[in-house]
């Protein structure tokens, strides 16, 4: 009998094997691509967890692009669905939560669960998977811990003076533009004047904030300078001052860092230190130009610090200014430089009634979150005064998240609100910011990893008489 079944497979082979071959092959791809690509559909069906319904490898994109981009499609789906919501970026599984409680286990309480990001994309040098955003566990830990002194209060009191320096530059532009009666590209402009700080601050790389010819070749540092070169082009400069790489660098010679993590570093720097505080800064300056009250309060507060001072005001003083500081947060809230919090699931558990799988990823929408109308009355309006103190205790702290919280909060975020204060209060002395008809309101996004304004944010500038 069993005799008989081989000569009959034998006798199918010889006359069909090309056609068994491919019979075979096909099967295999149809069961590959079914498994890889339609079972996995389910997967928050089986968690019970609701959600749109998603392509096979496409997934929710389609419908994400449809509804304007990720940060107005996050809104939509967190009304719709509630507050755990099952998304398919491509064949990513996402988790989009805005429950308070469950985003404080993820970020803080349950961190040892959560404690990576999951990255969407293999970069083209294995040593920027070593960048801080991106390092993973115990290389994360070892790195943070290294680089965390370079941004404590003394270092920052000691770069100081540099973002200073470039902020007068700044103004100096501004004022020229106000004076030819130009509107500026806000983004533009700040692109300039973030780029030159950072490499001065990060690199001991002195740049001229208005000069594009610099400026663009700096940027061209950011799309794939070849490893070699860029340690080539930061060490000279390092062992002479006293900046963020030297710090770096003494990690290397203490034998915590090597030569991949010191370069990996450096590109985190410029990568995160010059988009999210341009960002920040332009709107800033488009919600003053479009909040003429808000920004005569504003200037009324810089000129009164002012009176009493020779010079310049010190680190804490700049801290001390109260409004200034509402504005800035209030702005972060209506336009977070990094609209999404991403964290993955290191192993399978749970959190309140939600089962959370190890490989995928949670996903926390800071833009959505930010302008859920429950927690923050007319969302759409830009209101300062939603930051006093009395207000702030209000609120849970996890329904305003633009620097991410716990371990793997922004390293640099005082740093950045430094920078973006010393730049406001250096500009607001001289010069006013104007809507002007070419400015866009409201302002269209782009939203990606980053948010950015989709045209630019064009605004015009007035010569301040008396500061
Ligand atoms: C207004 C300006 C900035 C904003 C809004 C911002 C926001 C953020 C956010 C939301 C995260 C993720 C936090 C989380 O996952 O919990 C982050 C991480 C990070 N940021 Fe910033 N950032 C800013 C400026 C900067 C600057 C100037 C630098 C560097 C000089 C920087 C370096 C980093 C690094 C290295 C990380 C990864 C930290 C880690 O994984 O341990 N950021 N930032």
């Amino acid at each position: 009998m069993l005799s008989n079944l081989l000569n009959c497979v034998q006798d199918i082979w010889q006359i069909h094997s090309t056609a068994v071959l491919v019979a075979i092959f096909a099967a295999l791809i149809i069961y590959i691509f079914y498994y890889r690509y339609i079972t996995i559909l389910q997967h928050f069906d089986k968690l019970g967890i609701p959600g749109p319904k998603p392509w096979p490898i496409l997934g929710n994109i389609p419908e994400i692009a449809r509804l304007g981009g990720q940060h107005l499609a996050h809104m939509y789906y967190t009304k719709k669905y509630g507050k755990v919501v099952g998304l398919f970026y491509g064949t990513e599984r996402l988790t989009l939560v805005s429950d308070y409680e469950i985003i404080k286990k993820i970020l803080i309480k349950d961190f040892h669960l959560f404690p990576n990001r999951r990255l969407p994309i293999k970069f083209p040098f294995d040593y920027l998977d070593k960048m801080l955003a991106f390092s993973r566990d115990q290389e994360w830990k070892t790195i943070r811990d290294t680089i965390t002194p370079t941004f404590s209060a003394n270092k920052l009191k000691a770069v100081l003076p540099i973002v200073d320096n470039s902020s007068r530059k700044l103004r100096s532009a501004l004022i020229s533009y106000a004076q030819q009666g130009e509107i500026i590209d806000a983004r533009d402009v700040f692109g300039k004047f973030t780029m030159e700080v950072i490499l001065s601050v990060a690199f001991g790389v002195q740049l001229n904030t208005q000069d594009t010819t610099l400026t663009n070749a700096a940027s061209k540092m950011l799309s794939g300078i070849p490893r070699r070169i860029l340690f080539t082009i930061i060490s000279p400069y390092a062992p002479k001052s006293k900046d963020f790489l030297q710090l770096v660098l003494d990690g290397r010679e203490s034998g915590k860092l090597s030569d991949d993590d010191i370069i990996a570093q450096s590109f985190i720097f410029l990568l995160a230190g010059y988009e999210t505080t341009a960002n920040t800064l332009s709107s800033v300056c488009y919600l003053l130009a479009v909040n003429p009250d808000v920004q005569e309060r504003l200037i009324n507060e810089v000129d009164d610090a002012f009176s009493g001072v020779d010079d310049d005001l010190s680190y804490e003083q700049i801290f001390e200014l109260k409004y200034l500081d509402m504005v800035i947060t209030e702005t972060l809230r209506l336009y977070p430089p990094i609209p999404i919090i991403i964290r993955e699931v290191a192993q399978d558990c749970t959190i309140g009634d939600y089962q959370f799988v190890a490989g995928t990823s949670i996903m926390l929408s800071t833009y959505a979150l930010q302008r859920d109308s429950a927690e923050w009355p007319d969302p759409e309006k830009f209101i300062p005064e939603r930051f006093t103190q009395e207000e702030k205790q209000k609120r849970s702290s996890m329904s305003y998240l633009p620097f991410g919280a716990g371990p793997r909060i922004c390293i640099a975020m005082r740093f950045a609100l430094m920078e973006i204060k010393i730049a406001l209060v250096t500009v607001l002395r001289t010069v006013k910011f104007i809507r002007v008809k070419e400015t866009e309101v409201p302002l269209q996004l782009n939203a990606g990893i980053t948010i950015s304004p989709k045209n630019g944010i064009k605004i015009g500038l007035e010569e301040r008489s008396s500061p």
